[in-house]
């Protein structure tokens, strides 16, 4: 079953004004869609980042794969690492850790690698579930993913607004939640801060845990403090946050708060790349793996990730970045099929319009904050064509090539510096 060509249309869709440790979302969150076509009439789908030098690494791999078997997802990965490797893929801001050649090998064979599982899974009539072991899971729980907000972005028209209205201060997240929580049931709360000092953050979270007694809480500022605000905010949350997710920058930093706080450390930062995985377990920096298929190298890399973690007795959950129904549909079908995933998943989903995406409706929706496993072959979701088509219209229309969070910042407030690390 090979592949005969592939197609990588990068697309565009509305982002609210989000704000985190490194400046505010742009009015457009950057996707790729990956679709590849074999030899026998099946289109495998794969989702990825749209940053434009990414596109390049994306294409430069497309051409080296072309003519491999899909099943052959060994010789597929040793193309890409041939074609790419060496090169490190920066993204501008940083918020998912440091840049390596690794990890751009495997963030750019990761986007092919679920296409291919999509194109097998549609080939033998399976979900890609049963391709890595069969879900041990019929539902992933995922978590409230909040952030402080503006209103709007400024100058934006008002068909290019959203209704959540502005976060800016406890109340407006304990109301950002409660609707959030209303509308898809979500059992676990994430607060994304680094935005105001420590201490604004601090109360933002007690008044969650006062409007919430029994939800589990999570606070994340990517980095934004130093090992002694890191230490202070943890005793101040001792008993609050189910865990405390990269309050303070690399695995030697980390090491020293996890020595000492009262709650365990997650990351999506400090251990990010198959080489920080022994200095990360062997200094105790970090008590639980967000693990993101986007960049541990696709789904059965990050099960094998997953195992790890499990023998190390370290727990599992997943990040997310803004993304489209197919990156869903990816990480619902492996951690349908990953074992040992402790703690419901991240998702930037409710932040996307509902009827924005390039994927047929109807396949994937979030009951009691879970997603039920869909159960068509392969990743369980179809694209729309007319839908793919819109999307890339927006990417040529808004004129955006690449993330960038701080430049936005700066350019309507000239002067800010991005609070990495702030306090
Ligand atoms: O958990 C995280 O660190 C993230 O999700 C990184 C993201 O880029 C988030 O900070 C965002 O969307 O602004
Ligand atoms: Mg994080």
């Amino acid at each position: 079953m090979k592949i005969r060509q592939i197609t990588v249309t990068p697309v565009a869709f509305h982002d609210p004004a989000l704000l985190n440790a490194v400046g505010v979302h742009e009015p457009y969150a950057l996707r790729s869609i990956i679709q590849l076509h074999c030899d026998d009439g099946v289109v495998g789908l794969g989702e990825s980042y749209g940053d434009d030098a990414f596109l390049a690494l994306l294409g430069a791999a497309a051409e080296a794969i072309t003519g491999l078997d899909v099943f052959h997802l060994g010789l597929i990965e040793q193309a890409v690492a041939r074609v790419i490797g060496g090169g490190a893929f920066a993204d501008s801001h940083g918020l998912t850790g440091g840049s390596s050649s690794s990890k751009t090998v495997l963030s750019v064979f990761s986007a092919f690698e679920v296409a291919c599982l999509d194109a097998q899974g549609k080939s033998v009539g399976r979900p890609v579930a049963d391709l890595l072991g069969g879900a041990v899971r019929d539902r992933v729980p995922f978590s409230a993913y909040l952030f402080y907000k503006w209103d709007g972005h400024p100058g934006a028209a008002p068909e290019d607004g959203d209704d959540w209205g502005a976060a800016l201060d406890p109340d407006g997240i304990v109301r950002q939640a409660r609707r959030m929580i209303d509308r898809y049931g979500f059992g676990a709360v994430k607060l994304k801060g680094g935005v105001f000092p420590p201490e604004q953050e601090i109360e933002a979270v007690l008044a969650l845990r006062a409007a919430f007694p029994d939800l589990p809480l999570r606070l994340d500022p990517n980095a934004a403090w130093t090992v002694p605000t890191s230490l202070k905010v943890a005793e101040a949350l001792d008993g609050v946050l189910e865990y405390l997710e990269d309050p303070t920058a690399g695995i030697e930093g980390m090491a020293e708060v996890a020595r000492q706080a009262p709650m365990p450390l997650a990351t999506n930062m400090c251990v990010v790349a198959p080489e920080h995985l022994a200095p990360g377990l062997r200094q105790r920096a970090i008590g639980v793996l967000l693990s993101d298929h986007h960049y541990w190298g696709g789904l059965r890399h990050s099960q094998q990730v997953s195992a790890l973690c499990a023998n190390f007795d370290v727990g599992l959950s997943m990040h997310s970045n803004s993304h489209l129904g197919i990156s869903l549909a990816a990480m619902v079908q492996l951690a349908a099929a990953t074992q040992h995933l402790t703690y419901a998943c991240d998702t930037h989903w409710p932040w996307k319009r509902e009827d924005e995406d390039v994927i047929v409706p109807g396949a994937l929706s979030f009951v009691d904050g879970a997603v039920p496993v869909p159960q068509g072959p392969g990743l369980g979701v179809e694209l729309d064509e007319d839908a793919l088509a819109r999307l890339h219209r927006l990417y040529l229309d808004c004129g955006l090539r690449q993330r960038d969070d701080t430049g936005y910042m700066q350019r309507l407030h000239p002067g800010y510096t991005p609070n990495t690390p702030g306090w």
